[in-house]
């Protein structure tokens, strides 16, 4: 299927570029203007990422904005809770492609803390969490063609506590059966009161299940992206 085939709802922008790398310098470019926007305004500004296999071009081209670095707090939607270093931690994949260049200056508030399991954690990562600039000014979401988003995984037990508008938590532990990793996400009120909200995706695959998201737009436990797809939503395709 062909981006223009989608049915997207109102409000709901589309940007395509015809490569990875560019659709990379393109949603790199629109961040920091977003940033650097918010950052004339006000004393600070943040920005939340995501991590998985998507963003590693957007976070080279994000490292060599010009920025006032110093002043964006950058945080992750969700991480794994394995230690820094391994394989699987989106912090290491952050400080190794985000947090380098011009952005090495950024503060940077890492969402895996000591403790053997998310839930020993917690405390922890919402003290780091209270340090962060309220609300995120810049969340970039990826998504699983499970239709999951951050670590709001379908087969999650805690997914509705972590999806209710009414959570206080910021941050919940998720142990979606299907993940080898046990995982911390951002709840849903945190995440849904970004000032903007930027989806990137790459691959016919990606399409198709956003098709199928936008199918049924109502059964969001089934596909917690559809939780995302409301105005004010701008989608970031590439093959
Ligand atoms: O840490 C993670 O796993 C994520 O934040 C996750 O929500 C990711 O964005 C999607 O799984 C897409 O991942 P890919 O980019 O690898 O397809």
């Amino acid at each position: 299927m062909k981006m223009s085939e989608l049915k997207l709802p109102e409000g709901v922008r589309i940007h395509e570029a015809k490569s990875a790398g560019q659709l990379a310098q393109d949603l790199a470019r629109d961040v920091a203007a977003l940033l650097a926007d918010r950052l004339a305004r006000a004393e600070r500004a943040s920005l939340v990422v995501s991590g998985g296999s998507t963003p590693v071009p957007f976070f080279q081209a994000l490292s060599l904005a010009e920025l006032d670095w110093s002043r964006v707090d950058v945080t992750l939607a969700d991480e794994r809770w394995v230690p820094e270093g391994d394989p699987a931690s989106n912090t290491t994949l952050v400080r190794r492609h985000l947090l380098r260049n011009r952005a090495a200056s950024a503060r940077y508030l890492p969402l895996k803390q000591p403790g053997e399991t998310p839930e020993q954690g917690l405390a922890a990562v919402r003290e780091v969490l209270s340090e962060l600039t309220r609300p995120i000014e810049v969340l970039v979401l990826g998504m699983g063609n499970d239709g999951h988003t951050a670590s709001l995984f379908p087969d999650a037990p805690e997914l509705l506590e972590a999806l209710a508008a009414g959570t206080p938590a910021p941050v919940a532990a998720m142990t979606p059966a299907s993940q080898p990793q046990r995982r911390v996400t951002l709840t849903y009120p945190i995440l849904g009161e970004a000032r903007h909200t930027l989806l990137h995706l790459k691959g016919h695959d990606k399409l198709e299940t956003l098709a199928r998201a936008l199918a049924h737009p109502g059964e969001v436990a089934e596909m917690p992206i559809r939780a995302f797809l409301k105005p004010g939503l701008a989608v970031y395709w590439s093959p």
